[in-house]
C-alpha cells in the first residue's frame, strides 16, 4: 500500500516558499515565493533581498529613519524576485505561493504576468493601504487569492 503522509501540492509548494525564506537577510521579515504552472511544475522561486551588486552588508536593513537610510527603497520583494527569476515565457494561469500577502507593486506584476491565483500564508499587513489596494486590483482583474491552510506538520531538514 502506498505511503499516505506525503505532501499534497499546496504543502509542497508552500514548503518551498518557506524554505526560500531561509535565504533572506532581512532581520525582521523573511519572505519566500514559489511560482507554479497550472499543471504543478515549479517555474520560479524568490525571496526578499537587495538587488544584484547592492551589498547586503552596505545597504540598510533598518525599518525606521529616512527613505535613504531604511530598506524599503532598495529591497526586492520575494514575489518580484520570483517573477524576475523566471526564464521562461509563459506564466498564464500560474499560481504564486507566498509566505506573505503581496504588496500593491508586486500585485501589478502578478496581474500583468497572467498569474491566476495567489496562495498566501500570512497577511500581517492586511490593514495597510498597500494590501487594500492590492486586493482591489486583484478583485477587479479576477485574480483569485486564498490563505494557505496549515496542516500542523513539522519537517526537520538536516543540512
Ligand atoms: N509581500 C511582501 N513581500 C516581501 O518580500 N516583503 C519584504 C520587504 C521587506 O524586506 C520585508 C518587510 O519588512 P518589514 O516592514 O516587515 O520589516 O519583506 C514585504 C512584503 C509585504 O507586502
Ligand atoms: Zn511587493
Amino acid at each position: 500500500m502506498k505511503k499516505t503522509d506525503y505532501l499534497k501540492w499546496d504543502e509542497y509548494f508552500m514548503g518551498i516558499a518557506l524554505l526560500s525564506t531561509e535565504r533572506s537577510k532581512d532581520p525582521s521579515t523573511s519572505v519566500g515565493a514559489c511560482i507554479v504552472s497550472e499543471d504543478n511544475k515549479i517555474l520560479s522561486v524568490g525571496y526578499n533581498g537587495m538587488p544584484l551588486g547592492c551589498s547586503d552588508d552596505e545597504f540598510p536593513w533598518e525599518r525606521e529613519g529616512s527613505n535613504l537610510d531604511t530598506k524599503y527603497f532598495y529591497v526586492c520583494h520575494a514575489e518580484f524576485n520570483a517573477i524576475l527569476n523566471y526564464t521562461g515565457t509563459n506564466m498564464k494561469g500560474a499560481k504564486v505561493y507566498t509566505t506573505l500577502f503581496p504588496c500593491n507593486e508586486c500585485t501589478k506584476a502578478i496581474i500583468q504576468k497572467g498569474i491566476a491565483e495567489i496562495i498566501y500564508m500570512c497577511d500581517k499587513y492586511a490593514s495597510t493601504d498597500a494590501v487594500i489596494a492590492a486586493k482591489r486590483m486583484l478583485d477587479a482583474s479576477g485574480v483569485k487569492y486564498r490563505q494557505y491552510q496549515p496542516i500542523g506538520k513539522d519537517i526537520t531538514l538536516s543540512l
